[in-house]
């Protein structure tokens, strides 16, 4: 199973553009290279096929030891177009035999949908692949306008027009982004290194999804405005969020490792974001009361790749471990949010993350809803509407559901909790790579409702001798229907 955990790896670390596919594959122990060359160029080839036979066969709904895409991609291809999966038994490759005769049978269908005579009529050219997903530039508005920006733009060769084709890869068109205010899009093999807008920090090469938290937590341009972003480096959120900002008021930006700390710092520096301080701390150990913090109103907190621990796990014992290590960093995840949640004055908290497994997205925000943080201090999921609306794929319905009945607030007796549903899936958005053009992504927003009828945090109703807060504001505001608090009848 090792060997297909390498390759999983890979196809991850792809979909991050975090290397070529030559310069991967070359990272990879020497003994099998060639082998896991072969099976991640052939899965390449085929992914868009595999990604829709996995979907409709409900693979990895139904199993839930199937939690990573790539994984599951690989096993799947050997499965259908190789001579079956190469590894010892194992509850992973068992899950992916149980749905053997549906796979092909969707496999087939597929074949027919599409006039293919034979397999290989389904691949993609490596032309096809490399258009998929567009270069991804942000104007940094700190330093100029997305007008002034095109217009040098196109003084450098570069057209504008209405919308992106992912055409030839070498074509000098750029079109304007249709969700990200300020992203342009460009041919994929387009390069910047030598443009001297992109060295000084005027453009910034930002993949679409990840543009995606700071229009969401959508901070305030105000000389007053505090905002956190608890997660900064290298600093291409906070840059966003800065810029934003119109750099007026404060963005504190946290970081706790010391050398993804000077790259932040560099980034801000050469991005010119002025109203933002990068604090070298860790964001856990910060006390929502300290009087410098206090007054944040918004926080964003994006985490890092969950495949770099993943893949730790990938030596021996893999599956169970994996799931382990998973749970573990979903713990972390939810702990981030929680503490975001304690700030007094906060009323905004975007999570977000660049995977695509449920149990770092939706299971972590279903949980975050039910957490004591989120009931005493009042906060629910923005509705579609306050969280890129337009953007189609939304969370998994089944993922957010919660299973078990309500139950009582322990803050507020009167109170019974309405457990998060399958319709809080519209509340998130969901990135999907191979589909979006985009890397994958997760981005989901808790708020805060202000004057819901109860007092906002645990401490206060503790102060005030645990008084039934819902009679004590009751002439305020009706609770809302929105809240995962709902009076008990
Ligand atoms: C995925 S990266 C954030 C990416 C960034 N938001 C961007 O878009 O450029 C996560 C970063 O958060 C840092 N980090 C994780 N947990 C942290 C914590 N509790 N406090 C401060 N920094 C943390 C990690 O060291 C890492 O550099």
């Amino acid at each position: 199973m090792n060997f297909y955990f390498d390759a999983s790896k890979i196809l991850d670390r792809l979909d991050a553009k975090q290397g070529s596919i030559k310069g991967l594959i070359a990272t990879l122990p020497e003994k099998n290279r060639k082998r896991s060359a072969a099976l991640i160029i052939e899965t390449l080839k085929y992914k868009p096929v595999l990604l829709e036979v996995i979907a409709s066969s409900g693979l990895m709904k139904q199993e839930r030891k199937l939690t990573s895409q790539s994984l599951v991609l690989v096993l799947v291809h050997d499965l259908l177009l190789a001579r079956g999966i190469q590894s010892g038994d194992g509850p992973i490759k068992q899950a992916i035999l149980r749905h053997k005769t549906r796979l092909h049978g969707e496999f087939q269908k597929l074949k027919i949908k599409r006039g293919a005579a034979s397999t290989s009529e389904l691949a993609q050219t490596a032309d096809e692949r490399s258009a998929a997903i567009p270069r991804y530039v942000r104007v940094n508005t700190a330093m100029w306008t997305t007008p002034q920006a095109i217009e040098y733009l196109t003084s450098r060769g570069f057209t504008l027009t209405d919308s992106y084709t992912s055409g030839a890869s070498d074509s000098k068109d750029f079109a304007k982004d249709a969700h990200i205010q300020d992203l342009l899009l460009f041919a994929p093999q387009t390069s910047f290194a030598d443009e001297p807008a992109y060295q000084t920090g005027k453009l910034i090469l930002q993949d679409k999804a990840s543009c995606f938290p700071a229009a969401v937590l959508a901070p305030p341009a105000s000389d007053y405005a505090v905002v956190i972003d608890a997660t900064a480096a290298p600093g291409n959120k906070t840059s966003h969020l800065s810029a934003l900002m119109k750099n007026k008021g404060k963005l504190y930006a946290f970081e706790r490792d010391a050398r993804r700390f000077k790259t932040l710092k560099t980034m801000l520096d050469k991005a010119q974001c002025t109203n933002a301080v990068p604090v070298h701390r860790d964001f856990l150990t910060v006390d929502p009361n300290d009087g410098q913090y206090s007054s944040v109103t918004h926080i964003g907190s994006g985490i890092v790749n969950r495949l770099d621990y993943l893949v730790e796990s990938g030596t021996k014992e893999d599956e169970d471990v994996t799931a382990d290590r998973l749970s573990k960093l979903a713990a972390f995840q939810l702990k981030m949010i929680k503490h975001a949640m304690k700030f007094p004055q906060v009323k905004k908290i975007v999570y977000s993350t660049c995977s695509i497994h449920a149990t770092e997205n939706e299971h972590v925000v279903r949980d975050a809803l039910l957490s004591e943080e989120a009931q005493a201090n009042q906060f629910s999921l923005a509705p579609r509407n306050e969280a890129l609306g337009s953007w189609s794929r939304r969370g998994l319905e089944s993922e957010m559901a919660s299973k078990g009945k309500a139950f009582s607030s322990p803050y507020y007796h009167c109170l019974q909790l309405r457990l998060p549903n399958a319709e809080d899936a519209e509340s998130v958005i969901r990135c999907s790579p191979g589909e979006d053009f985009t890397n994958g992504f997760f981005v989901s927003c808790f708020i805060r409702e202000e004057g819901c009828g109860v007092e906002t945090s645990k401490r206060k109703a503790e102060d005030d001798g645990n008084a039934n807060p819902l009679k004590k504001k009751a002439k305020k505001k009706k609770v809302k229907k929105s809240l995962y608090l709902a009076k008990v009848a």
